[in-house]
């Protein structure tokens, strides 16, 4: 199985390395600095205590990705429109396209632009970022969920991607339904990433200082009310679930407050802005993610 990575930067690096180092066939397309380094140097990857330069053909010519039989759409939401105009009619017919970006509409956009193609939507649960151009540091857990999103997906061909990753040391396994399971991640991290990157504090410490958690719980709340309301079965139970999962999370940085340190542009329109945006097209009200996503927006803006 040959394996493209559009837009390899952490995610895509990490999982890419992975499934190289077990022998599969990986093509990157990457750019600027961090393609240059990987193309010098190979992939720096630190990952589970161990340290690895990792080589793989890398480029920016999205002709690399022609013959794969397997792309992972690997970049920010906030890049996914111009990297589908630029692969649109460059891929091979068949080819299965998987997403792991965070919030929901990113399978929708592929299905969309890649006409009669299978594709998978993903998530990711994973702890890793760029340290440097062409080091990636991978630093917590790492499944992947997959639920075919597109009629064209064949039952048959998912489960064998799910055991390529899983022979990679990748925790990956099959989501019946795939709209439940990118609202079920979207609900965390609109408890989480926004509150992360502007207090600088871990989801853990999020949840273990009563305010702060409260406001998670409230954008977290308006989020099941605006997936009830689009007819996805969130529930009070889900909000739990969560808050006891982060309670025990070690110390991971999430994406945004990544980005938002970096000076990137952040992905929240996509996530508490997403929500704010659908709450009001709905006619409920969802203040304390309009109010995180204003936030986010005013600080990314200054670039801190
Ligand atoms: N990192 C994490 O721990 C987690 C990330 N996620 C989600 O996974 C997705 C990917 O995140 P992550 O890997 O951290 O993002 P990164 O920013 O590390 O990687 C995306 C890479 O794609 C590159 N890219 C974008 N457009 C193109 C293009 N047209 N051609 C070539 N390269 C391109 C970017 O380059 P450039 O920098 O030049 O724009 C960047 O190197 C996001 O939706 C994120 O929310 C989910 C869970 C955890
Ligand atoms: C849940 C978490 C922290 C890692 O999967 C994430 O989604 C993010 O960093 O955006």
């Amino acid at each position: 199985m040959k394996m493209g990575f559009a837009g390899a930067g952490a995610v895509g690096c990490h999982y890419g390395s992975k499934l190289a180092q077990a022998g599969a066939s990986v093509v990157l397309l990457a750019r600027g600095a961090h393609l240059l380094a990987m193309q010098r140097d190979g992939l720096l990857h630190e990952s589970e205590g161990h340290t690895l330069r990792v080589q793989m053909c890398a480029s920016d010519d999205v002709d690399v990705l022609a013959a794969c039989d397997v792309v992972f759409f690997t970049c920010k939401m906030t890049g996914l429109p111009s990297l589908i105009e630029q692969l649109r009619g460059r891929l091979a017919a068949g080819t299965l396209l998987v997403t792991l970006q965070n919030g929901v509409q990113a399978p929708a956009m592929l299905a969309d632009a890649f006409y009669g193609y299978p594709v998978v939507a993903g998530t990711a649960f994973i702890g890793a970022r760029l340290e440097a151009p062409g080091h990636v540091i991978h630093s917590a857990a790492g499944g992947v969920r997959l639920g075919a999103w597109s009629a064209e997906v064949d039952a048959g061909r998912l489960q064998q991607l799910v055991a390529t990753l899983q022979q990679a040391g990748i925790p990956a396994r099959i989501e019946e339904d795939p709209v439940v399971m990118l609202w079920r991640k979207l609900l965390w991290n609109c408890g989480f990433n926004a509150m992360t990157a502007i207090t600088r504090r871990y989801a853990g410490e999020i949840v273990a200082d009563p305010a702060l958690r409260e406001m998670a719980e409230l954008a977290m709340q308006e989020t099941v009310a605006v997936a009830c309301a689009s007819g996805v079965a969130l529930t009070e139970t889900d909000i739990a679930g969560h808050v006891a999962i982060t309670a025990a999370m070690g110390p991971v940085k999430t994406s945004m407050w990544q980005d938002i340190e970096a000076g990137r542009p952040v992905e929240v329109d996509y996530i508490n802005g997403y929500v704010a945006g659908e709450a009001e097209r709905l006619g409920l009200a969802a203040p304390v993610n309009r109010l995180l996503a204003v936030l986010v927006r005013a600080m990314a803006e200054r670039g801190y």
